[in-house]
């Protein structure tokens, strides 16, 4: 499966400008043969979280029915990040996930709210898990902060998932951990990571960017810089049962002592 993430830079606060941002390169991404298309956290807004109260989509329907009929137009998945989702009791910071055809498959709430970034001052946290199926393949969506959580993707894996979504805004200042908790999540579950990051900054941050493709072995298959790009790459379910076979973690573990 040809896959891409869109690592954009997000318009603060101005959703129309994201969406506008948002179609072309989805365009670009179905032009270039993508069968599925990945955005970052928060893409409609940014981090623009003091102005909620108007800036946050009820029920998410806006975002719903554009990634709906993107994904028709361009018969292409997408696994579209998240944006702020005004649920009536509270914002959340929600995934949606629809499929080529235009059906909502899953919506997956942020679980682990980022203090450092306030976001427990202005959003509520998700209480549902992150797994989903396309082309009848199990999957997993987390979002940024969920990364240093690997019980979190344990549980996911082992009802599953194989490959394993993460859209974000992880700013520059801990890219290193960025790389190193990706690979490490990759390594320990034998599954494909693809995590996309966006670029540029906002008034409090600068965004690390380096959108991240990784194999079940932990090879880096792509990355992006720093700078907006489109960062495409294969995945092969095949490599998963080998990598599997050869070092079987998952026959190994001994549940009974943790
Ligand atoms: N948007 C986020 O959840 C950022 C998480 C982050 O930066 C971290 O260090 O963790």
């Amino acid at each position: 499966m040809k896959l891409a993430c869109l690592q954009i830079d997000i318009a603060f606060g101005d959703p129309q400008a994201n969406y506008e941002k948002a179609a072309v390169w989805l365009a670009k991404a179905s032009e270039s043969g993508c069968e599925l298309a990945v955005l970052p956290e928060l893409w409609t807004t940014g981090y623009d979280l003091t102005r909620l109260d108007v800036l946050a989509d009820k029920g998410a329907e806006r975002a719903k029915d554009f990634l709906s009929e993107q994904a028709k137009k361009h018969r292409m998945h997408i696994v579209g990040g998240s944006v702020a989702n005004d649920t009536g009791d509270g914002v959340k910071n929600t995934m949606i996930i629809v499929d080529k055809d235009g059906h909502i498959v899953h919506e997956y709430s942020k679980l682990h709210l980022f203090r450092l970034m306030n976001e427990e001052k202005y959003l509520i946290d998700g209480d549902t898990d992150g797994l989903f199926e396309l082309d009848g393949e199990i999957m997993a969506g987390f979002i940024c902060y969920d990364i240093r959580f690997p019980e979190w993707f344990r549980k996911h894996v082992l009802n599953g998932a194989r490959v394993l979504f993460v859209p974000a805004e992880w700013p520059l200042a801990r890219l290193d951990h960025w790389r190193t908790l990706l690979i490490a999540r990759a390594i320990e579950n034998q599954s494909y990571v693809v995590a996309c990051n966006r670029s540029g900054a906002d008034p409090d941050n600068v965004f690390a960017g380096h959108s991240l493709i990784i194999g079940p072995w932990g090879e880096v298959i792509a990355e992006a810089g720093e700078a907006e790009e489109l960062l495409a790459g294969d995945i092969d379910f095949d490599a998963i049962d080998e990598i599997r076979q050869r070092i079987p973690v998952f026959e190994d573990r001994r549940p009974t002592f943790y």
